[in-house]
């Protein structure tokens, strides 16, 4: 079975992404994940942080699916999910698009490029929650845990639990320790000990007013690039802890480039937009049968957009 496919990225978070809107690719959750892993594997395969699937939806403009490089399926995706709808409004020629995720309906927009050449595009993320049961170990008394010790995982370290559908801590940090973050992003995700279903841990830094840097172990895949649910989950708690302003947007650093949020609040309830690229790297054809990826091929570069990206992200280091 050839099946095409495209490899993209957000802010450097690379996925596969397949489109199925016409539902014709019938594989079983079990194949998925086998998928995943397969196809991940950054030493034998395409290798990627995970894989969407573009899916039709009975209750949105289309619907995402996505699988960790572990093979396991979370929530939502910030990167993945502007990638995703950046082929979906291509194919329905629809914007703003709503995408149906395993938890939400997220708005996604094509905007103005962040920089010349490229493609930008702002999700809204209004499932932000506080409270969640991926948080009962941590606060079983179904608190919010703002700002708090987890001694199970630092003596020192502050952090802030929030959910986008899928579980983050955040803590805010002086000096951006990778080590630790590995050693921690572990620990929170050894079987359910502290968080039932895992969960992603990012260190988030002040740099200047409107201006963080977020690092972030994900859950199933580990140290990334950039994680776009995390950088949202930073960006708020920035605000929370009086570093910056709701309702202001906030340059959001990365190891993989910039992303630009915006948290808002009203009331009790929050959202935040996550606006940043959607690069296309390039297209490809795999052949699949019995369960083995025989074949991978691939058919168009994206060159003018990976210039557009290395460009910008060398404007970053030269400011
Ligand atoms: N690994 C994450 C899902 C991908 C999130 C990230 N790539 C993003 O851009 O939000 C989890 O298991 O919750």
């Amino acid at each position: 079975m050839k099946i095409n496919f495209v490899k993209c990225h957000g802010s450097e978070n690379d996925f596969i992404l397949i489109n199925n809107l016409d539902a014709s690719l019938n594989l079983s959750d079990t194949e998925l994940a086998h998928w995943a892993k397969c196809l991940c594997n950054r030493t034998y395969s395409i290798g990627a942080d995970g894989i969407l699937l573009l899916l039709p939806s009975t209750t949105a403009d289309a619907r995402m699916r996505i699988f960790n490089a572990d093979g396991s399926e979370p929530e939502m995706c910030g990167n993945g999910i502007r990638c995703l709808a950046r082929l979906a409004i291509q194919q329905l020629k629809k914007n703003p698009i709503q995408i149906e995720t395993k938890t939400s309906r997220i708005q996604v927009s094509q905007e103005n490029d962040i920089a010349q050449n490229v493609f930008s595009f702002n999700a809204r993320l209004q499932n932000v929650s506080f409270i969640s049961d991926d948080f009962n170990l941590i606060s079983p008394n179904k608190q919010p845990f703002i700002n708090k010790p987890i001694s199970l995982l630092s003596s020192d370290l502050r952090f802030t639990a929030v959910s986008f559908g899928n579980p983050h801590i955040v803590s805010l940090v002086n000096h951006i320790d990778k080590n630790l973050l590995e050693q921690l992003g572990k620990m929170a995700n050894i079987n359910g000990t502290i968080f039932p279903n895992g969960a992603n841990v990012s260190f988030f830094r002040f740099i200047s007013p409107q201006s963080i840097y977020v690092i972030t172990y994900e859950r199933g895949v580990g140290i990334t690039y950039a994680c776009g649910t995390a950088m949202s989950a930073a960006s708020l708690l920035s605000c929370i802890l009086n570093l910056n302003q709701f309702g202001t947007w906030i340059h959001v650093f990365n190891e993989g480039g910039m992303v630009k949020c915006l948290p808002n609040q009203s009331n009790e309830s929050y959202s935040v937009d996550l606006l940043g690229n959607a690069t296309f790297v390039y297209e490809g054809t795999l052949d699949y049968a019995n369960g083995v990826v025989k074949e991978i091929s691939k058919t168009k570069e994206f060159y003018d957009e990976i210039a557009a990206y290395e460009r910008m992200k060398k404007s970053f280091r030269e400011s």
